[in-house]
């Protein structure tokens, strides 16, 4: 049952729960948390001070990460919207990135919270497209575009 306090990473089942960006279960990994805000969907993120690039503004790769679960965690999250369904239901809707696009226009500060706010540009069979602007103190600093595309069962194979 989906409560409002939950992420949607509360609800990845166990077996797609590890992933570095957004596992739950990953006590190394980034570990975000994704909501709806009306139509958007929100994540929160504080990089601590090995994030770093330039001193003071964070790595690159960092924001493609969280720009990259944000997006696939909202896929699937939107995915069971349409569907009416609740992320606990069954079968699962199970989403990895098939393409991952970032535009950095600004440099992105290290030392202050960051907001993921994603929308859904597109649903069309097993992709959905989303599109997900990061802020820093209320700046879009990057902006990105996922293809994230239903897992196959042949995936890895
Ligand atoms: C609650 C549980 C949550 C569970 C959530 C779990 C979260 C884990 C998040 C992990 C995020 C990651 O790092 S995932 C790890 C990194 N990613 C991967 O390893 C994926 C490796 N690639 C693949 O396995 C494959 O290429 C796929 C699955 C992405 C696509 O292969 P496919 O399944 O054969 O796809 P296919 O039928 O050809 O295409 C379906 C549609 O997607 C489009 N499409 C496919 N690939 C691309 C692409 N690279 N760029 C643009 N578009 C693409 C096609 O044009 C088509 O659109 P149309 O013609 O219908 O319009």
């Amino acid at each position: 049952m989906t409560t409002s306090d939950d992420a949607f990473q509360d609800h990845y089942p166990e077996n797609v729960a590890q992933c570095y960006g957004c596992g739950r279960l990953n006590e190394h990994g980034h570990r975000i948390r994704t909501c709806w805000d009306g139509d958007e969907t929100v994540t929160r993120f504080r990089p601590e001070p090995y994030h770093t690039s330039v001193p003071g503004f964070a790595y690159g790769g960092l924001i493609a990460s969280l720009i990259d679960c944000h997006s696939t965690g909202s896929a699937a999250a939107a995915m069971y919207r349409q569907a009416g369904r609740d992320m606990d239901s069954q079968p699962p809707f199970r989403f990895v990135t098939g393409s991952l696009h970032v535009d950095f226009l600004k440099p992105t500060p290290l030392e202050c919270e960051l907001e993921l706010r994603g929308q859904i540009k597109e649903i069309k069979g097993r992709k959905v497209v989303v599109t997900t602007s990061v802020l820093a103190d209320g700046v879009v600093t990057a902006r990105g575009e996922v293809v994230a595309v239903q897992m196959p069962d042949s995936f890895g194979s």
